[in-house]
């Protein structure tokens, strides 16, 4: 039953009376604000926790208005080294009050001079909200304790990502080894808190710290990638949240707060589902996977996953059992503490402290019966498991709801998301825009069909800022992983391997960045982003065997090689994929390929390595298993690059877009990609984000085309006045702009859906940003073009490649038609609905 935070007020307990004259004189000096003189003065205490001991004042002003505030001490009496650090509390407090969301009472002023009240104390903010002490959350609906639980997971999420060297709690804590640290030091509190004239020792607890210590996960010797700052009590319990709307309005208790590793937050916040560590007299402290998990109380996974996708953290199931076990054996030596405190009278939660040496030993009995099991976690979260779609849609329908009653509008980029725009913006500025003339100088000499050095050096720096793979969704991310750090022993997190994985983002938060790449025709590639090697990265993350993916993806990966994607015939309609006449057949332990494609994309490329072909392994089959999708080394005996194909005279060298022919090229049978008769089936996975890629992209492309057409408008002069001073010029700017902010909420809207729905549901919005985005951004271009006059139309300027360029994707990926038809014929299937 969740609690108004006034209803755990209680009278004060007369061993934790403080000196209230002092106190007065004290708060009056040091809170702004605060009533002087006091009028009334009612000292109470917070009858929930167990550690500090927490009071409320209330103070009545001259006005009569009453006050409260909260006033936070460590315990009476002798106390372990290193625990009950309000201090702490009060710096990590006022670091996120003052530079983040994270939603945490405000502070006042610390009192570090013990001999005012006994202890040093803080005073904070009083917030009246709903407190549930129960985590099983008895007597909420089912739709509010889901809504509680993945609100918890968010908190947590946004505790997690906080940039602390942005805050300045850079040196708040030691980053690496934190596993090993901690274990030791519970381990130390345990003995000063057992043994000889105290509670007694447990043995089980001593083996378990014993066990802790030889299996401490690899990552936590790292200092990068899910290290950051640990609140070290994330609880339901922990958190307040609003009166009426189910969001948290303030995280509590961070006395145990420091920087390491965040993965023992999450497993500490699971152990509802392990354990009910509720101080009473049971016998059994089973959790939610023993009692049953309350209705509406998402299921361990959904809640990971809900953590994992907001955080943009890897699936935790290689080390779950130790931080589980972990999460046990320190919640069983702060309980040991809570014991030894009761036994010497001080422990500030009064009676129900007497239970806590009962449930410490409760603890490693469990986390011992943890270890023992065969299977903690699955390897990753399986296809099917997320979030329903229900709760999904409720939980961020309310977030939405609150975010606009908040004027921050739904497509706002999160701070991640804005700190990687400024940082890749001025990486264009620096590294890309000033280097397009020599591309473009080498691109149309006889050296055209190489690369120029600078361009790798420039790739090795993007990859260094970690500008790379940006493309790469959450979920593909988290195979990704698995796939590097497999049989890598010098791989971890944190290292440069982890920069491969791009910055775990979702398809919408790609499109903000994406955009900004698309501003340059050669952008795109140097971040290892540009098409179709991102397509093909993805066909691999997700249907490759464990064989092809290093082979081949690890290097796409890297950016050490490119690839290209081969589908389309000359002498078929190959908007209609169906109509594809390349023959894919078996033989032995081989495939034999025999056909001819062109626009091949990037298979000019004197690094391009890899094609990914489509064509038929069975043409009896019904029509949409007729095809398959193979992978073919270009540098096979009878892959024949015969020509490269020009785009309005433009040849994209060194991209290129090549003619090739394949006479009898055999290559492995492993080379088959997810099986024969799948081709359709890879190509609806492949074509979703990609088409969107392109989407976002060309939304740049118009931008920059903006940018040059108003630049132009300004400085150009025509029958005495500026073009920017013509009417008819300023109706059709404004115009551009229009449809161009049309634009881009299409393609964010799709994203966004992309990420929500998936790519089959959300295949309406994705055909409608894929025909209006190209349309909008040659009509931008040729406007731009237009006010450059003939300038405009050479190559003197960038429009006409761009303009050339989008002009394409009014036909790659699919002609506007098939995509208008996609629409035409979901809203008729609406209406017959
Ligand atoms: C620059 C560029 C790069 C490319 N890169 C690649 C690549 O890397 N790999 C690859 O495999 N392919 C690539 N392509 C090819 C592209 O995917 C195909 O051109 C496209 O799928 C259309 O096929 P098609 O050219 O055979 O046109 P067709 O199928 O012959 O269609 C011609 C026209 O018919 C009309 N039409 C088609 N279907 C319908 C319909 N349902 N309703 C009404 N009208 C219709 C449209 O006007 C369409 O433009 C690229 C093309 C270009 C221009």
């Amino acid at each position: 039953m969740a609690r108004l935070t006034s209803e755990l007020l209680r009278p004060l307990d007369a061993a934790q009376a403080i000196d209230e004259a002092a106190l007065l004189r004290y708060a009056a000096e040091h809170v702004a604000g605060f009533p002087s003189p006091a009028l009334g003065f009612v000292l109470t205490q917070f009858g929930h926790g167990q550690s500090n001991p927490t009071y409320c004042l209330e103070v009545s002003a001259p006005g009569g208005e009453a006050r409260r505030y909260v006033l936070r001490k460590k315990p009476p009496g002798v106390i372990l080294q290193s625990a009950h650090a309000v201090e702490r509390e009060f710096q990590v407090f006022k670091a996120l009050g003052t530079h983040t969301d994270v939603p945490v009472p405000k502070v006042f002023c610390l009192c570090t001079d013990a001999s005012l009240i006994g202890t040093p104390f803080y005073i904070m903010e009083y917030l009246e909200g709903l407190i549930y002490p129960d985590n099983k959350l008895t007597g909420v609906t089912p739709t509010k304790r889901r809504t509680i639980y993945l609100a918890a997971a968010e908190t947590l999420a946004a505790i997690h990502k906080v940039d602390v060297a942005a805050i300045g709690l850079q040196k708040y804590g030691r980053r690496d080894n934190y596993c090993k640290r901690q274990v030791e030091r519970w381990e130390r509190q345990y003995l000063s808190s057992t043994g000889e004239g105290k509670p007694a020792r447990y043995q089980k607890m001593l083996d378990l710290a014993y066990w802790l210590k030889e299996h401490i996960p690899d990552e936590d010797s790292s200092t990068g990638f899910g290290t950051g700052l640990v609140h070290g009590d994330y609880r339901v319990d922990n958190l307040i949240f609003h009166p009426t709307e189910d969001r948290v309005i303030g995280v509590l208790d961070w006395e145990l707060s420091t920087l390491g590793n965040q993965m023992c937050d999450v497993a500490y916040s699971c152990l509802p589902y392990i354990i009910d560590a509720t101080p009473t007299e049971s016998n059994s402290y089973g959790g939610f996977e023993y009692t049953g998990i309350p209705d509406g109380i998402p299921l361990l996974e959904e809640y990971l996953t809900a953590y994992c996708s907001l955080s943009a953290r890897p699936w935790p199931a290689a080390n779950w059992k130790f931080y589980i076990a972990f999460s046990l054996f320190r919640g069983a030596s702060i309980y040991a503490g809570v014991y030894h405190r009761w036994t010497m009278g001080n422990a500030s939660g009064g009676e129900r402290a007497r239970f806590a040496g009962k449930i410490a030993n409760a603890m490693v009995d469990c986390a011992w019966d943890f270890i023992s099991r065969e299977n903690v976690l699955r390897k990753q979260p399986a296809m099917g498991i997320h979030v329903s779609k229900a709760s999904w849609q409720e939980f961020h329908g309310e977030r939405e709801g609150l975010i606009l009653k908040n004027n921050q509008g739904k497509f706002v980029p999160s701070e991640k998301v804005m700190q990687l725009q400024k940082k890749l913006m001025k990486f264009m500025e620096d590294h890309i825009y000033p280097m397009e003339n020599e591309f473009y100088k080498l691109a149309q000499s006889t050296s055209r069909w190489t690369i120029h050095p600078e361009e790798e050096k420039i790739k090795a720096l993007a990859k260094r800022e970690g500008l790379w793979n940006l493309f790469i969704p959450l979920d593909s991310a988290a195979r990704a992983r698995e796939l590097l750090f497999e049989d890598r022993s010098h791989a971890s997190p944190g290292s440069t391997d982890e920069l491969l994985l791009g910055a775990g983002l979702t398809n919408l938060e790609y499109g903000y960045l994406c955009e900004i790449m698309g501003r340059s025709i050669w952008a795109p590639q140097i971040f290892n982003c540009g098409a179709p090697d991102t397509g093909n990265m993805e066909v691999l993350l997700r249907y490759g065997t464990k064989e092809q993916q290093k082979q081949w993806l690890i290097p796409l990966l890297e950016g050490n090689i490119r690839s290209g994607f081969a589908m389309t015939e000359p002498q078929v309609a190959s908007s209609d994929a169906t109509n594809i006449e390349c023959s894919i057949s078996r033989q032995g332990d081989s495939y034999v390929i025999n056909g001819t494609k062109w626009w091949t994309s990037g298979a000019m490329d004197p690094r391009c390595q890899i094609l990914i072909l489509m064509g038929k392994t069975d043409f009896s089959a019904p029509k949409h298993k007729q095809q398959s999708m193979i992978l073919v080394n270009i540098n096979t005996p009878g892959v024949k690059i015969r020509r490269p194909l020009l785009v309005f005279g433009f040849d994209d060298a060194p991209h290129g877009h090549a003619e090739i022919t394949f006479e009898n090229v055999c290559v492995p049978a492993t080379n088959i990609l997810l099986g024969e008769g799948r081709g359709f089936e890879i190509a609806q996975g492949r074509l979703g984000p990609g088409r969107l890629h392109h989407c976002m992209r060309l939304i740049g492309v118009a931008e920059r085309g903006m940018n040059l057409m108003v630049e132009r408008a300004l400085s150009r002069i025509t029958f005495g006045k500026r073009i920017a001073q013509h009417g008819s010029f300023l109706s059709d700017l404004a115009k551009c702009r229009i449809e161009l902010e049309q634009a881009r909420l299409l393609v964010l809207e799709a994203a966004d859906q992309l990420d929500r729905h998936g790519n089959k549901n959300a295949r309406g919005i994705l055909a409608m940003a894929k025909v209006a985005a190209p349309n909008m951004a040659l009509k931008v271009l040729d406007m731009a073009m237009q006010v450059h006059g003939a300038a405009g139309l050479s190559s003197d300027t960038v429009l006409s490649h761009l303009w050339a360029t989008s002009r394409t994707l009014r036909i790659a990926d699919g002609p506007d038609e098939v995509h208008l038809g996609t629409i035409a014929k979901l809203e008729l299937q609406r209406a017959r609905m």
